[in-house]
């Protein structure tokens, strides 16, 4: 989270909102084609976008809403056996900010695992279930825009090494409203000011306010999605980093104006171990000098998890900068 002085209170910012409920979305079709423009544009403009996503359905979207609350209504030393070798992987005890996280949470038995640590005699299978579920579901959401953004730039024929070369991670995260008395902007930061570090995020508040997004003219935004079931998707540094900066990620932070507990959900597409970050060739020539030396994903994020690394104005370019 790159240290930033925090400006005033924000004003509001309607994302574009793009609809990929159409069953017929599929590659090489018309609407395929304007749905991904969109997308081009939306990035290229904010980084970001307000997704529609009839896959996620009310009744999962509520499902997941009861299992949050549940999952975080447990004691602390419950929550606590929620750990992972991976920083930011397992459970977050901040201030304003408590998350959970599940690695490959679109693989069924990875999503048992997780509530066999915190249900060993029985498992929860409900909670896996409706976790995995939703996980699945994003996950289509996520490679639809990525095939997306890779064919809007020519360089579709990495499709299935860059999709083969990432995972998924889900975290939900509660943030508890700051004491009324005090009205300094500071004590309301539910999450500092930061990019993600991974490929794409596609973000879910449950009806409390509280994400704030940067724009190129860094001013901050709140950010009000038109729809209580829709989605923020947003560029990481990784994703920056494979297009050699032609898409930026987006700085944002959460800022607990409301005066109750919030919940969200993020699913990250992030690369595998091992799994080295790189531009194609076709993405690098005289127009678009290269960026970025190629990383390892986890030097980067163990980088990030450092004095320096953390103060960073721009983590990936203090980490990979030519
Ligand atoms: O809770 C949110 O809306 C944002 C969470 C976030 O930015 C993150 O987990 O990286
Ligand atoms: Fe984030």
């Amino acid at each position: 989270m790159d240290s930033n002085s925090l400006p005033p209170l924000s004003d509001s910012i309607q994302l574009p909102v793009i609809d990929f409920s159409d069953q017929n979305l599929t590659p090489g079709t018309s609407k395929w084609d304007k749905v991904k423009a969109e997308v081009r544009k939306a990035l290229e403009d904010y980084g970001c976008f307000e997704a529609f996503f009839h896959k996620v359905s009310s009744e999962l979207d509520t499902s997941v809403f009861e299992a949050i609350e549940e999952l975080f209504g447990l004691p602390i030393q419950t929550k606590e056996r929620n750990v992972s070798s991976k920083p930011y992987h397992g459970y977050l005890n901040r201030n304003l900010y408590e998350s959970l996280g599940i690695d490959d949470a679109n693989l069924a038995d990875k999503v048992k695992d997780f509530t066999q640590q915190l249900w060993p005699d029985h498992k929860n299978k409900r909670i896996s279930e409706t976790m995995h579920g939703v996980s699945e579901k994003l996950a289509e959401l996520d490679v639809m825009v990525r095939r997306m953004i890779l064919e809007s730039f020519g360089i579709e024929k990495y499709i299935n090494e860059h999709l083969d070369s990432t995972n998924y991670l889900f975290r939900m995260m509660k943030y508890t409203p700051p004491p009324p008395v005090d009205d300094d902007v500071e004590t309301k930061v539910g999450l500092p000011s930061h990019t993600d570090k991974n490929i794409m995020t596609i973000l879910h508040q449950y009806q409390v306010e509280g994400l704030e997004i940067q724009t190129k003219d860094e001013k901050w935004f709140k950010v009000k999605p038109s729809h209580q079931y829709s989605f923020i998707v947003m560029v990481g540094d990784s994703m920056c980093a494979f297009l050699n900066g032609r898409l930026s990620s987006t700085y944002h932070r959460v800022l607990m104006t409301a005066k109750k507990t919030r919940y969200s959900t993020a699913l990250f597409s992030t690369p595998k171990t091992g799994v080295i970050v790189d531009s194609p060739q076709e993405l690098i020539d005289e127009e678009h000098p290269r960026v970025f030396k190629p990383f390892e994903f986890n030097d980067y994020r163990d980088f990030y998890n450092t004095e320096a690394g953390f103060a960073a104005q721009s983590t990936l370019h203090a980490f990979c900068a030519l």
